[in-house]
């Protein structure tokens, strides 16, 4: 379902975008990752528990939650975060918040991607926070994911980006050998993700990111998912596979709503 900017200004209140009949609106990439933010936020219902991502797009939303809750627009929201940046940034907002042992079940959940493919699969985890994100949505029963337009690729793996797999500080080198070995016919390098300092990236549960860069399609993805997870030292890895209920993805023509 796609709708055309001029019929959603209403709904966009902090952005201006123009009326009807006027030149076309170029947005930036983050405005575009703010529409769609909105546009998830708009299926929020008071009362319910909310699963709240992580990342530049996530960080609208739960920007808007806090906003809508201050302006008593929403009221008895429980935020589920999935990292410590956005724990941070609900509790700056005055967002109740809770975890998974008290609300094992989550009404819904809204979180940005890094990549998604056309049946609604994800990369998830350049951010760093993939586990976190993927208990945190794998408990929710609707998982609203949001994105620009330049997030969807034909293929998983296929922005040539990374792909990124949580693992135990424990021997990384060791475990990152055996990731890109299990890729090799896809031209897998691996490569440990460093921070800013030029020190390995460290995890919010304290574990390192190893980041596979694909240069082919790794064909069967729950195949891939199946085999990644039984090396021992991988904790988790950034592919969201069929658990997406919901694609808001925000593009130049207008909002797309993809539903599972
Ligand atoms: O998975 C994530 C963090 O672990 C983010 O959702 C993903 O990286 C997208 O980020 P952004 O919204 O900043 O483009």
């Amino acid at each position: 379902m796609a709708v055309a900017w001029s019929e959603k200004a209403s709904s966009m209140e902090a952005l201006s975008l123009s009326p009807p009949m006027s030149p076309p609106v170029i947005l930036t990439q983050d405005e575009l990752k703010k529409i769609a933010a909105y546009k998830a936020v708009e299926f929020v219902e008071s009362g319910m528990v909310l699963g709240l991502g992580t990342g530049s797009t996530a960080k609208h939303a739960v920007d808007r939650i806090g906003e809508l809750l201050r302006q008593g627009k929403l009221t008895n929201i429980i935020g589920i975060p999935t990292s410590k940046k956005t724990q941070e940034q609900a509790i700056s907002l005055g967002i109740p918040l809770s975890d998974l042992d008290s609300h094992p079940t989550i009404d819904m959940a809204i979180d940005g991607a890094d990549e998604v493919d056309p049946h609604l699969n994800l990369v998830k985890g350049r951010g760093g926070s993939l586990l976190r994100e993927k208990m945190v949505e794998g408990a929710c029963k609707k998982f609203v994911c949001i994105v620009d337009e330049s997030k969807l690729v034909k293929y998983l793996g296929g922005s040539g980006l990374a792909m990124p797999v949580e693992v135990v500080p424990f021997c990384w080198k060791f475990t990152a050998k055996k990731l890109q070995n299990l890729f090799r016919d896809s031209g897998c390098v691996a490569k440990l993700r460093n921070d800013c300092k030029g020190e390995p990236f460290v995890t919010d549960n304290g574990n390192y990111i190893v980041d596979l860069y694909l240069k082919k399609d790794i064909g069967d993805l729950q195949v891939a998912s199946d085999a990644i997870l039984r090396i021992a030292g991988v904790v988790e890895h950034g592919m969201f596979l069929a658990m997406a209920t919901t694609v808001i993805v925000a593009g130049e023509l207008g909002i797309t709503i993809k539903n599972k």
